[in-house]
């Protein structure tokens, strides 16, 4: 065979590889089609009687000379394929998504915005205790010109003999001293129920992570017109996560801030596994701003500065952390809670570790 023979069956082949990918395509195509129909009556994509009755047709049609063990095999690849596609454009279809929208969201709390490339703190006591303890933490995160106060009034704890927050009141002590210090609030609800009066007190609705599947309060939460800022659940994938915003979305509400706060795993050195990489998957497969909770993913003090700095290197949009004027008689997460000094510490070497990014 000549130099040319061999360039001749080449240009041949060529021509077919063109039309198959013409093929592939097309068959792409009715495949994506076929899975809307799918996602609209609610069927599972994968369908093993449908993929065996093309493989029959195949065998039955197969001529040679690629025998029919290997067009079986170049066929489930193609189903393969054609079911990836139908995933993706489910994937798209995601309210949350990067693919639904492209721009950043961005959060605005009080003036203080999450997701504009800002990078903000969060800071407060675990659970509201007290109007003079909460004062204490205000006054000294009005002197670091940081806005935005956490502090737990309903407390979901893992022992129901462990203390349950202040409720309502709790909420009133945020308020009131929040706005003596004109700063912004954030609480955790647990009850759906609770919504609608947490409205009255807060900037910033929290969803714990232990609700992150409370599929009614993200829903009930997702109804109103008032940020939230939804927790990753302990044992939560990345996947189920942004399923978690996307109840909120869902009905409505954009205003989405999500948390990493560490994730249940086998190492005991740290109270949960700060998973820092979510930061960059959350911020690259979804458009909301993402905080990372630093206090809770360690529950050690000694943690909260380097991972808060790994946490605004690898771009979030706010680190969380605890404090509270005397952590040693806190009635939650005493341990790790910063006292007023080592606050000011950590929020100093934060401000000049920012510097030294930007
Ligand atoms: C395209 C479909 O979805 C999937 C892909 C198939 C294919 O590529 O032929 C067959 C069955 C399903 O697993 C379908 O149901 O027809």
């Amino acid at each position: 065979m000549s130099n040319k023979d061999l360039q001749v069956l080449r240009n041949e082949i060529d021509a077919i590889d063109v039309k198959l990918l013409e093929l592939l395509s097309e068959r792409g195509k009715l495949a994506q089609e076929i899975g809307k129909v799918k996602q609209v009556s609610g069927v599972k994509r994968f369908d093993p009687v449908r993929e065996r009755e093309v493989l029959d047709k195949i065998a039955e049609n197969n001529e040679g000379p690629f025998d029919t063990p290997t067009m079986k095999h170049v066929f489930k690849t193609i189903f393969k394929a054609c079911l990836d596609l139908q995933e993706a454009d489910e994937r798209k279809t995601l309210l949350v998504s990067r693919k639904a929208k492209s721009q950043n969201t961005v959060v605005d709390v009080k003036g203080v915005k999450f997701g504009n490339g800002e990078q903000n703190f969060i800071m407060g006591p675990c659970a509201v205790e007290s109007i003079e303890q909460v004062r204490a933490v205000a006054s000294a995160m009005k002197e670091q010109g940081i806005k935005l106060m956490r502090g737990g009034a309903f407390k979901p704890r893992t022992s129901p003999y462990d203390f349950q927050g202040l409720g309502v009141e709790g909420l009133e002590i945020l308020r009131t001293v929040a706005d003596e210090y004109d700063l912004a609030v954030i609480s955790e609800i647990v009850n759906p129920a609770d919504v609608e009066v947490a409205l009255e007190y807060v900037d910033v609705i929290q969803v714990g992570a232990r609700n992150m599947q409370n599929f009614e309060l993200l829903k009930a939460v997702g109804k109103v017109n008032k940020p939230v800022l939804l927790k990753r659940g302990l044992s939560a994938t990345i996947d189920e996560f942004v399923h978690a915003a996307e109840y909120i979305i869902a009905q409505g509400n954009d205003q989405i801030i999500l948390c990493e706060r560490g994730i249940r795993t086998y190492e005991k050195a740290t109270r949960n596994t700060l998973d820092i990489s979510a930061v960059p998957i959350l911020k690259k497969e979804t458009h909301l701003p993402v905080v990372v909770d630093v206090t809770h993913s360690t529950g050690r003090k000694d943690l909260l500065l380097p991972t808060a700095k790994a946490a605004l290197a690898i771009g979030a949009d706010a680190v969380m952390a605890e404090v509270h004027p005397d952590p040693a008689v806190a009635l939650s997460d005493s341990a790790q809670q910063m006292d007023i000094p080592q606050f000011n510490e950590f929020i100093n070497e934060l401000k000049e570790f920012k510097n030294k990014l930007a």
